[in-house]
């Protein structure tokens, strides 16, 4: 089946291209000043990474590997660190590129790199999770966690583009499916019901590796995640009442305290599954959103395998976590919230009472 070409059109445009075998495209992506080409991945992805570079060497660039730890890990300043020695190494100038493949740990960090690199190379993402697909290697957010919290430093940088290799998921273990979910849903609540409705009507043929379905999925939660970026690259803000890119951290402010509470032990997608529940109820119970969208949360989410309670940390640990969001304005917590699907709004200011309340609704019902 042939390629779809989907485009960020703004003040800088990019493609993202989602198809079968792309290796080709890469050269075309890359353009035509780039001599040196560093392949940033994680252990894990070393094969793969191996015959990319030979495929780059053979379209007249010089390759070169950078291993990094697999997963959340490789989200740290001496991994960054680690890469720019190499990158100086190698020679690697402004009319050189950076290449991510793996999932969005590798472009977080790969796309770090090449923002900060001499100021900032050309970055060409291929992830290889339905969440790096679907997310994070779309719309040029980077970044590394610190001790203190989750992606505490970062710049914006626009990839040069994007390569989704629907054929990559073929390899990927279940329960990171299931995590790559949590972003296809949350961009069905806050900006496409038709996702919510294809995931309904068969929740286990929507993440069959290979189904129409899975494809259309992937296109849709890109091209949500492309508008929203197109209309507010440096999440300052949206036009009239609407969030802007804040709207895709829905989940994202308690999801991202988990992660950190559990030491990253957590998928990203699960702590952001229990983080839009959460926020669902924290929604409901000051008043914004219906009761049957407010359910509607945890009947899809666990659908596809994701949880829906956390019996962790305790609620003070997560609350100062929190504090830390970038979504935070001084000692302002503030949420992205819906009135309805489609119709994220930002809540600010909560009382610690309704937060509470709504941390409540998260909490298993029955001790373990
Ligand atoms: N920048 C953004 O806009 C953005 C958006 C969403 C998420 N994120 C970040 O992305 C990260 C999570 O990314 P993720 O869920 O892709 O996880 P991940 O990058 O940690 O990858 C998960 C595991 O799968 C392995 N893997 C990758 N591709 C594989 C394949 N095809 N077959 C077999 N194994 C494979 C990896 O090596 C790793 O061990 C988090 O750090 C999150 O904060 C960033
Ligand atoms: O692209 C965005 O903007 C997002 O918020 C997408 C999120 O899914 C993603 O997890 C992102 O990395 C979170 O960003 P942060 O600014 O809260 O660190
Ligand atoms: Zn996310």
């Amino acid at each position: 089946m042939s390629a779809t070409t989907l485009r960020l059109q703004g003040d800088t445009s990019y493609d993202v291209v989602v198809g079968h075998h792309l290796t080709d495209r890469l050269p075309a992506l890359l353009g035509d000043g780039v001599v040196r080409v560093a392949v940033i991945h994680p252990t894990a992805m070393a094969d793969r990474a191996r015959a990319l570079r030979h495929a780059l060497d053979a379209a007249g660039f010089a390759a070169h590997g950078i291993e990094v730890p697999d997963g959340e890990t490789a989200k740290t300043a001496r991994v960054a660190e680690f890469c720019w020695s190499v990158l100086g190494q190698a020679g690697f100038t402004r009319s050189d590129a950076v290449v991510t493949l793996g999932g969005g740990s590798a472009t977080d960090l790969g796309g770090f790199v090449a923002a900060t690199w001499l100021r900032g190379v050309e970055v060409v993402h291929v992830p290889t999770t339905l969440l790096g697909m679907v997310d994070a290697a779309v719309g040029g957010k980077t970044g590394i966690n610190t001790d203190e919290g989750k992606n505490l430093v970062g710049s914006f940088h626009h990839p040069a583009g994007v390569l989704c290799d629907l054929s990559t998921l073929e390899t990927l273990p279940r329960n990171e499916l299931v995590s790559g979910m949590a972003e296809v849903v949350k961009c069905g609540f806050i900006a496409d019901p038709e996702i919510l409705s294809i995931v309904e009507r068969s929740p286990a043929t929507a993440m069959r590796v290979g189904s129409e379905e899975q494809r259309e999925l992937v296109e849709r939660a890109i091209q949500v995640k492309l508008d929203v970026v197109a209309g507010d690259f440096k999440e300052t803000g949206g036009a009239a009442g609407h969030p802007g890119r804040e709207a895709l951290n829905y989940g994202h402010t308690l999801g991202h305290a988990i992660e950190r509470a559990e030491s990253y032990r957590y998928r990203h997608g699960a702590a952001i599954s229990i983080g839009m529940v959460f926020v669902a109820e924290l929604a409901r119970l000051a008043g914004r959103l219906d009761d049957v969208t407010a359910a509607r949360h945890a009947d899809l989410l666990s659908a596809v395998g994701l949880p829906t309670s956390y019996d962790g940390a305790p609620w003070g640990d997560l609350l100062a976590s929190m504090r830390l969001d970038k979504k935070s304005r001084g000692d302002l917590l503030r949420f992205v919230v819906l009135e309805g699907v489609a119709r994220p709004v930002v809540l600010e200011g909560p009382s610690t009472d309704l937060l509470e309340q709504a941390f409540a609704a998260v909490r298993p019902r029955t001790p373990r």
